[in-house]
């Protein structure tokens, strides 16, 4: 199946609520086909852009549109945009098939989608059950279910991760994996850049309200590099340097090579008759940096410092779902 993916643009977007502002002149952009984490600490701002995109926030200024219209000019919104906000905004008497079935009736959605995305979401066992008693990770996947219904281009999810065990993430990943696969638009929001660094593809970071990185895992993570030990680093260093590889050396017979070849290291090595005592490739300190451009700034915890660096270039936001309905 493919599927045409919509593309998100957010441009000086701004959200002041009375003297503050949590989203201050935002511009990213959000292309389909790809999964894009919207990151930042606690209360940096993704909710609340999320939140304009879907148009259930009105931008102080600014814009966040979907292939080029407002959200709320959108025909027929829920085939072009599904999207959750909250794993817990549901009615908790209900069942999570009476949930779905509530959405979709007015949307014009056959039962048999519903039916579909229980067993796609992997809650089908628990169709019948209230949600009410349903534990964070199902709530989660009943919210995915419910901004699936309309087969959107765009998924838009704040906090997908959240409450999933370890298989439950692996799942998650493989199926967003295998949304934009199709060629949908997946935007997903998270505090925990370790959280979706295996999933995302492409990151927009934001900090007190501002873009602070935007691009894809591979610029973030920068250039591929391996760590060498021998005892003779200077025949190792001159036998890279003869290799055309460049190296520096640091402590303890350690040396770092811009490569992540290791099958060349080792030749190099063997060649110049040097003994190799470990050789690995260097995994940048993904966590480190996301600290460091985000200050580790929280200002639910009230300890918004006003980051004055790291301003980049720009990337995407956004979510909701959620209904209310009625009893069994
Ligand atoms: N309606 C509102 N009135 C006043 N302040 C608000 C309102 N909504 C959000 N804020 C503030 O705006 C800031 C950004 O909040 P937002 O929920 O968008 O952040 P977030 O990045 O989604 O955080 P979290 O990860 O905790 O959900 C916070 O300081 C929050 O307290």
């Amino acid at each position: 199946m493919t599927v045409s993916g919509a593309r998100v643009e957010v441009r000086n977007l701004t959200k002041k609520f009375g003297d503050f502002t949590a989203v201050d002149d935002l511009s990213f952009t959000v292309e389909p086909g790809r999964i894009t984490g919207f990151l930042g600490p606690n209360g940096a701002g993704k909710t609340t852009s999320l939140r304009m995109l879907l148009g259930l926030v009105h931008p102080t200024s600014g814009s966040a549109t979907i292939d080029g219209q407002d959200y709320l000019d959108l025909d027929q919104p829920i085939t072009h945009v599904g999207s959750a906000l909250e794993a817990t905004n549901f009615h908790p008497g209900r069942t999570g098939r009476n949930h779905l079935r509530v959405l979709a009736a007015p949307a014009g959605v056959p039962d048999s989608r519903v039916d579909e995305l229980l067993e796609l979401t992997g809650i089908a066992a628990a169709a019948r059950k209230r949600a009410g008693g349903y534990s964070m990770g199902m709530r989660q996947r009943l919210g995915l279910a419910a901004a699936l219904l309309g087969d959107p281009r765009l998924l838009v999810l704040d906090e997908p991760a959240n409450g999933l065990d370890p298989e439950g993430i692996r799942w998650l990943r493989g199926f967003l994996r295998h949304l934009a696969g199709e060629g949908r638009t997946v935007l997903i929001s998270s505090h925990l850049l370790q959280e979706v660094e295996q999933t995302v593809d492409e990151v927009v970071i934001i900090s007190n309200g501002r873009l602070v990185r935007e691009g894809s895992v591979g610029d973030l993570r920068g250039a591929a590099s391996c760590l060498v030990r021998t005892t003779d680093t200077d025949t190792l260093l001159g036998a890279l340097r003869v290799a055309d590889v460049t190296a520096t050396p640091g402590q303890d017979g350690e040396i770092v090579v811009d490569t992540d070849d290791l099958r060349l290291i080792g030749d190099v090595a063997l060649r110049a008759g040097v003994p190799v005592h470990e050789l690995r490739p260097l995994a940048a300190d993904l966590e480190q940096l996301f600290f460091s451009l985000t200050e580790g700034t929280n200002r639910n915890l009230g300890s918004a410092v006003e980051s004055g660096g790291t301003r980049a270039e720009p990337m995407t936001p956004v979510a909701t779902a959620g209904q209310e309905g009625k009893d069994d």
